[in-house]
């Protein structure tokens, strides 16, 4: 059986709220036997196939056979699950770093050797599912973890959208979150790993700028911005410092037709991640010194 029958709080205690989304809460609970603390994920089940509220069973089936299926030091590792009446829960390795999103927020906007440094540890953990067809499909700085302050240390940390991607089968039902989808999740075409990849563009283009290149007055407007592919540089010279190798790196990934964005291993390997020359490695520093 994928999840325990007995009460969670026979094995853990419950302690404060440490996050949340959008039918789960998430509260910081310590193993009884061990004293280990952990991230406990109480997800609402879904009562009735009519309601909108909670998730499908099936659904938390499979985003806990993928965290299974996955092993890698930035995503986060499933250590239990539970199934009551009324939720599942599933107790999840703690990070406390708080979220890319409010490192940003605070930062502003980070250099862009740190930003280099954030997009690899990304693109790592999602070259380790793309290698086993498992695209995540809701990248976002809300889904990134730190693992703490000072260190450019991430987690992914939620799967409930992630899909196992087989050939021929289409998938086009899935709907992130409205700045960061890709063109085809708004027009229901094909989803596929490419889809993971537009969200990597957008993540950068916020990390270098702490602009969303997107983002609208509502979230009509934002899906008119990402289908016509409206985004720029330009934008009240928040890139007057960013270098040629970071626009170069973004604009292989905003790009409308998924099959000719820049795979997983072409970005670990753009001098942008990964410079080839001192020259290129000072490109990137310079950038950071105008910026101080
Ligand atoms: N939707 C969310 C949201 C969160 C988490 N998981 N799913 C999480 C997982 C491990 C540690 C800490 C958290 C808090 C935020």
């Amino acid at each position: 059986a994928m999840f325990r029958t007995e009460s969670v709080e026979e094995f853990y205690q419950i302690g404060e709220d440490i996050g949340s989304g959008q039918f789960s809460e998430v509260k910081k609970v310590t193993e009884k036997s061990t004293g280990k603390d952990y991230a406990g994920k109480f997800i609402r089940k879904r009562r009735s196939t009519a309601s909108r509220r909670g998730v499908k069973r099936e659904d938390i089936v499979r985003e806990v056979s993928i965290l299974e299926e996955l092993s890698h030091d930035n995503i986060i590792s499933l250590h239990d699950a539970f199934e009551l009446q009324k939720e599942v829960v599933l107790i999840l390795e703690l990070v406390t770093g708080g979220e890319l999103f409010h490192y940003l927020a605070e930062e502003d906007h980070v250099n862009e050797e740190v930003a280099a440094q954030f997009v690899k540890k990304i693109l790592e953990a999602l070259k380790h599912m793309h290698d086993r067809n498992i695209c995540h499909l809701d990248l976002k700085p809300e889904n990134i973890m730190l693992l703490n302050r000072n260190t450019q240390n991430i987690m992914l940390i939620d799967f409930g959208l992630s899909r196992r991607i087989k050939p021929g089968e289409d998938i086009r039902d899935i709907m992130g979150t409205a700045e960061f989808v890709a063109p085809e999740i708004i027009n229901f075409e094909p989803l596929s790993l490419n889809t993971d990849m537009w969200a990597i563009g957008v993540i950068t283009y916020i990390l270098l700028s702490g602009l969303s290149p997107f983002l609208g007055d509502d979230q009509q407007e934002t899906y008119e911005n990402v289908t016509a592919i409206n985004y720029s540089f330009e934008d009240d010279d928040f890139f007057s410092s960013t270098s040629e190798l970071a626009k170069d790196f973004i604009d292989h990934l905003l790009l409308k037709d998924p099959r000719k964005r820049a795979t997983v291993d072409q970005c670990l390997s753009h001098p942008w991640i990964m410079p080839r020359s001192k020259k290129q490695k000072v490109q990137r520093q310079t950038s950071h010194l105008k910026l101080e």
